[in-house]
């Protein structure tokens, strides 16, 4: 047997790190969780201080470089400012060669020097830390199908990949021959969801075993959670179970296109006022939630065409509107909560969700599509998605991941995106999440949904929607006084285009 050279496992991050008070380090680390702290499972990124007990060290993320910290944002560093002095030390952070694993499982990704050593690396990894250790496994070959699952083979300990693993004080089940799973996206899944409120409507399109959904449903968010992979699904729901947050999120089974074509749909004989009907029973028409009716992969009816009459616009939207604003007050407190006290909670049944504040063909806040590879080509679905004539309130937030290669640009992916939308984006933030190789990082793109992307069926002319910073007059008489163009929040309220500095225009 070849002898193991624990060094070659070694690897060492020379890392920033912020010198602060002690009593000032959950405040530090509360404006820092957006992106800047370490980001390593396991690995706490608050450290004693060698020099001084009355100090701790707050080290910075691997894409803070520089010790001016003109990496990060300058509102946060203003904040920063404003709460300590800023003493920035260097640190040196070393990660040993059993460093890898999540619930009984050691996942290992030899590289391909290594791999005559492999049954070696995974006896001592097994030896060393047995009981908590009980498999070894290591990643073959590049993942190619389509539900992210990588293929294992078993190096040491027992042919079983069915674990737990802990996240934020919630626990999933997941099998790692069967679903997707990263434990290094622990801190992105808790960035992202840190950004909802308590009642938020959030349609996660590749939910997996729920690292996005789960939290958010602790939150008292309500989840519309989708995957393809049926086993990924059978999980989802078995760890809504177990986080007690089963009555605040609906599971589906099926493509996302179809999932969230569906999830929009009006039904046809109902009005909008029957959207306070309870939580547990509630399901928009079209797509069952698999909480409730077993519908894999898309069989659902086809309810929308013919119904769109007699539907009183205004009553409900000072209802819905009125209810929205109900749960948005909650949410505000909520929404300075930090790890601990989720943690605090987690044991608890999240109580009072009551009915869902809107059906998502009327509302919802955020739309979580975490499948890098391709989610970008899913954006044209959003594209006359949704009918301007049942929304209420702010149009959504997409937050779209996506792999960006050294030779990309951030400008191309948007680009991109804007092209499968059809539609200008005017706000929108890249969030760089993690490194994947040398030359290629994820990153959340997050924007909201433009306005053009709305539907309009009963306007009778086509959506030629414009934000107000691209708003021109369009020299048709359409309707509007004036004459020259509709300009107008709705037809309603249709008033002269002034061209610019209107707030939507069609023509
Ligand atoms: C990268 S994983 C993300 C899972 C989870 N959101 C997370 O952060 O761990 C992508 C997920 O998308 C699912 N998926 C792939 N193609 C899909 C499709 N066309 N429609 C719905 N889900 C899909 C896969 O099964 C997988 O669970």
């Amino acid at each position: 047997m070849e002898n193991l050279d624990e060094s070659k496992f070694e690897q060492r991050l020379q890392l920033w790190a912020l010198r602060i008070p002690r009593e000032l380090a959950s405040a530090v680390t509360r404006l820092l969780r957006s992106g800047y702290l370490l980001d390593k499972p396991r690995v706490k990124p608050v450290v004693e201080d060698p020099e001084s007990e009355k100090n701790r060290l707050v080290v910075l993320s691997e894409k803070i470089q520089n010790p001016d910290l003109s990496d990060i944002q300058e509102k946060v560093y203003a904040s920063l400012k404003q709460l300590c002095v800023i003493d920035i030390v260097p640190y040196t952070l070393t990660l040993g060669y059993s460093y890898w694993g999540a619930g009984h499982v050691a996942h290992l990704n030899i590289p391909d020097d290594l791999l005559p050593y492999k049954d070696v690396i995974a006896k001592v990894i097994y030896d060393k830390n047995y009981p908590r250790i009980q498999t070894v496994v290591n990643k073959v070959g590049t993942i190619t199908n389509e539900f992210r699952v990588p293929k294992f083979e078993i190096l040491a300990g027992k042919d079983d990949m069915a674990t737990e693993v802990k996240q934020y004080g919630a626990t999933f089940k997941l099998d790692y021959g069967l679903v997707y799973w990263n434990s290094r996206l622990e801190h992105e899944h808790i960035r992202l969801v840190s950004l909802f409120k308590k009642g938020d409507v959030i349609c996660d399109m590749f939910a997996g075993i729920g690292p996005f959904s789960i939290p958010a449903a602790q939150k008292g968010c309500i989840v519309y959670a989708n995957d393809l992979n049926p086993d990924s699904v059978r999980y989802l729901r078995t760890n809504a179970q177990i986080n007690k947050v089963d009555d605040f999120i609906f599971t589906y089974n099926m493509d996302a296109r179809v999932f969230i074509q569906n999830l929009l749909r009006v039904p046809c004989s109902e009005t909008k006022l029957e959207s306070s009907v309870s939580a547990a029973n509630y399901s928009s028409e079209g797509i069952l939630p698999i909480n409730e009716c077993s519908t894999e992969n898309g069989n659902h009816n086809d309810v929308q065409e013919s119904c769109q009459n007699g539907i009183n616009d205004t009553s409900m939207i000072s209802t819905t509107t009125k209810r929205r604003q109900e749960t948005s007050n909650e949410a505000d407190a909520c929404c300075q909560e930090d790890a601990s006290q989720t943690k605090k909670r987690n044991n608890k049944r999240v109580k009072g969700a009551g009915p869902p504040p809107v059906k998502p063909s009327e509302h919802f806040d955020h739309v979580v599509m975490n499948l890098p590879a391709s989610a970008l080509q899913f954006l044209d679905c959003f594209s006359g998605l949704i009918q301007k004539k049942y929304w209420t309130g702010s149009l959504p937030w997409i937050h779209c991941y996506c792999f960006i290669r050294s030779s990309e640009s951030e400008e191309l992916i948007l680009s991109e995106a804007e092209n499968k939308l059809n539609a200008k984006i005017t706000e929108s933030i890249f969030h760089r999440v993690r490194d994947v190789a040398p030359n290629k990082a994820m990153f959340c793109l997050s924007f909201r949904l433009p306005i053009e992307c709305l539907r309009d069926e009963n306007e009778g002319h086509s959506e030629n929607w414009r934000s107000s910073s691209t708003a021109q007059p369009c020299g048709r008489n359409c309707g509007g006084e004036g004459g020259a163009c509709c300009c107008a929040v709705s037809t309603a309220t249709a008033t002269a285009c002034a061209g610019t500095g209107c707030c939507w225009c069609w023509c």
